[in-house]
Order: C-alpha cells, then structure tokens, then sequence
C-alpha cells in the first residue's frame, strides 16, 4: 500500500487541472490513505453476477473503490476483468448484484446516463474516429458538459462561441497535460499507437470524469511509452483526485501504481487488497501468475493464459 497522505502536485511540465466536481461526497465511512478530491464518491460493488446462458462470468463479486485511489482489477484471460468493466460503464446489465457511485445505482442504467454521473472509460482497442484532429477528438469529450443548444451553436450566437472558447482553451490544458499539445493538428488516426492511446486517455479526461475505467492503458507500448503512461496515470489520481479503475496485464505497472488490487480467477473475486500482499496470495500465486510464488518478491510477467 502506498505511504499517505499523498500530495497532490501536478505531474511535472503540466498545468494545474481543474478538480473534478459532482453532486456525491466521500461515503462517510470511506476512510482511507489517500485523500480524495471534494466530489469523488466510492464505487461500491456489491455480489456482482452476471451470467451469459451458461456461463457466469462474474460469481458474487464485491469490492470498494476508495475516493481518489487507483484500484485494480487483474486475472488471468477469461476472469471476467471487461465483463466487470462492461458492467460498470452500463454496456452489459449485471444478472444481479449492485454497482453504487456515491448515492446512485449504476446497475440498469444505459451508458450515456452512467456517463453523464461522471464516469468515463477508454477501450482495451482503439475506438478513436478515424479522420478528427487530436484537438477535435478531445473536444468530442467535452460534449457531454456542453450547454449552447443546437440553434445557439448553428447561429453562433455569442453565448455558444463564449462556450466554445471555453472548451478549447480547457482542451489546450488537458492537452498539455497529457503531452498531446505537439500533436493537437494532426489526425489522431495517424498518430503512432502509444500516441492514440493517450489521445483516448485524453478524451476520457475531458469529460471532467470523477471515475475514469483504463482497459489495459499500456498494452501494446513500447517500454518508455509504458513508463510515460504509468506516470501520467499516476499524475492524473494525484492531481485530480479522480478515482481510477485500472484492468491491465503488465504486472509492473500494476504493482506500482495500484492502491489496491482485486484478483478474479474463472468470474470469483479470488483476493484482494494492498499489491504487496496480493502478489504473495497463494491463491493468486497458484491461478495467475504461475506454478511456482516469484523468488525475489516481484511477480512475474507470465502465468496461465497470461498475454
Ligand atoms: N458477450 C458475451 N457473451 C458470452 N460470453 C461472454 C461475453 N463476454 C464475455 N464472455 C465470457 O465471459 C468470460 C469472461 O470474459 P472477459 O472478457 O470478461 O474476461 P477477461 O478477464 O476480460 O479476459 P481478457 O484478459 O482475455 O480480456 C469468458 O469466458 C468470456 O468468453
């Protein structure tokens, strides 16, 4: 578990991003290292089930995501990690169990409603438009924050060119922040993978979310552009406050930025808690990571059906 408090210092080079707001505050029992930014509510999952015909491919799953705290969901293939993630961003309806952000049920929600209480995800594949300017992509982020209506906006009455001002210039900013500033004129699409994938992260982030879901943000990535992005999402929970949940398979990057880990093995929430102690899981040693506990306390990179 990571030392607390922790401060709340931008990641070098970037400029201060506004605080995340909403209408929930901290659950008042969510007691916790990491101090969490005013309007961050806890997830709360509660005997999370969801079955397809005869598969269940989430069993009774519960876990707390704390305000302000990166959390990990890790497993070996098939543990029902984007099962989980699907349930959370309202793309699949759980069979039963519940999903609670702050004081709302996200279970039977539909995906733009979930959005709209400040939830935001990006893919495990690339879902960018294939054409847009990085610019006009992290502006797609913003739509759901936008207020001129369809006339004002048409008309370009002063009241929507102010908005639209408004969320250029906070593009600009999240741009800076994330890196993609160079990058803002050119088409997203043509970009080098590493680069669409913050462009995504950049996207998500422009929504203002209070909850942001990364499906494996560092897969594909050279090794520096892992470290880049580890350190962005690192930023992002220490800057914003912004509560993370993080699905990814490399082992490194998990330990070192996770606050806590939850392990799914076959749809079962099989351990969770602090990386350290999770990583020693003999449980989690025997259905993740492999045959035999890492000698030197690290774990190792592969196990069953381990990409
Ligand atoms: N829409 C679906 N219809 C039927 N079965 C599904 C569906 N989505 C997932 N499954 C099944 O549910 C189980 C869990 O799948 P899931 O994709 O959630 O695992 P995962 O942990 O994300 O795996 P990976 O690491 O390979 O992405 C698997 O057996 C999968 O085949």
């Amino acid at each position: 578990m990571r030392g607390a408090p922790r401060s709340r210092r931008p990641p070098p080079g970037s400029r201060c991003p506004e605080p995340p707001s909403g209408p929930d505050g901290p659950a008042a029992d969510a007691a916790g290292p990491v101090p969490a930014a005013p309007g961050v509510p806890e997830l709360r999952v509660t005997g999370l089930t969801v079955r397809f015909a005869g598969l269940t491919a989430l069993d009774d799953v519960s876990f707390t995501v704390r305000p302000g705290s990166v959390h990990a969901v890790i497993g070996p293939n098939g543990a029902g990690k984007s099962t989980c993630f699907n349930v959370l961003s309202g793309v699949y309806r759980a069979t039963s169990g519940s999903v609670r952000l702050g004081g709302h049920e996200l279970t039977g929600l539909p995906p733009h409603r979930i959005a709209g209480l400040g939830v935001a995800r990006t893919f495990q594949n690339l879902a960018l438009p294939p054409y847009a300017t990085v610019s006009d992509t992290l502006m797609l982020g913003r739509h759901r924050l936008t207020r001129a209506g369809f006339l004002a906006a048409g008309l370009r009455l002063p009241s929507a060119a102010r908005e639209e001002a408004r969320h250029g210039a906070r593009v600009r900013e999240i741009a800076a922040f994330t890196g993609l500033e160079p990058y803002l004129d050119h088409p997203a699409g043509a970009l080098p993978y590493g680069l669409q994938k913050l462009v995504e992260l950049g996207r998500a982030l422009c929504t203002e979310p209070r909850l942001l879901l990364l499906d494996e943000p560092v897969a594909g990535m050279t090794s520096a552009a892992r470290r880049r992005t580890a350190a962005l999402v690192a930023g992002i929970r220490d800057s914003l406050g912004i509560s993370i949940v993080l699905v990814e398979h490399d082992m490194g990057v998990v330990m070192r930025l996770a606050d806590e880990v939850t392990v799914l093995d076959f749809g079962r929430r099989i351990a969770g808690g602090a990386p350290e102690a999770v990583q020693r899981d003999p449980e989690v040693v025997r259905a993740y990571l492999g045959e035999a506990a890492p000698e030197d306390g690290g774990a190792p990179a592969a196990g069953r059906g381990h990409r």
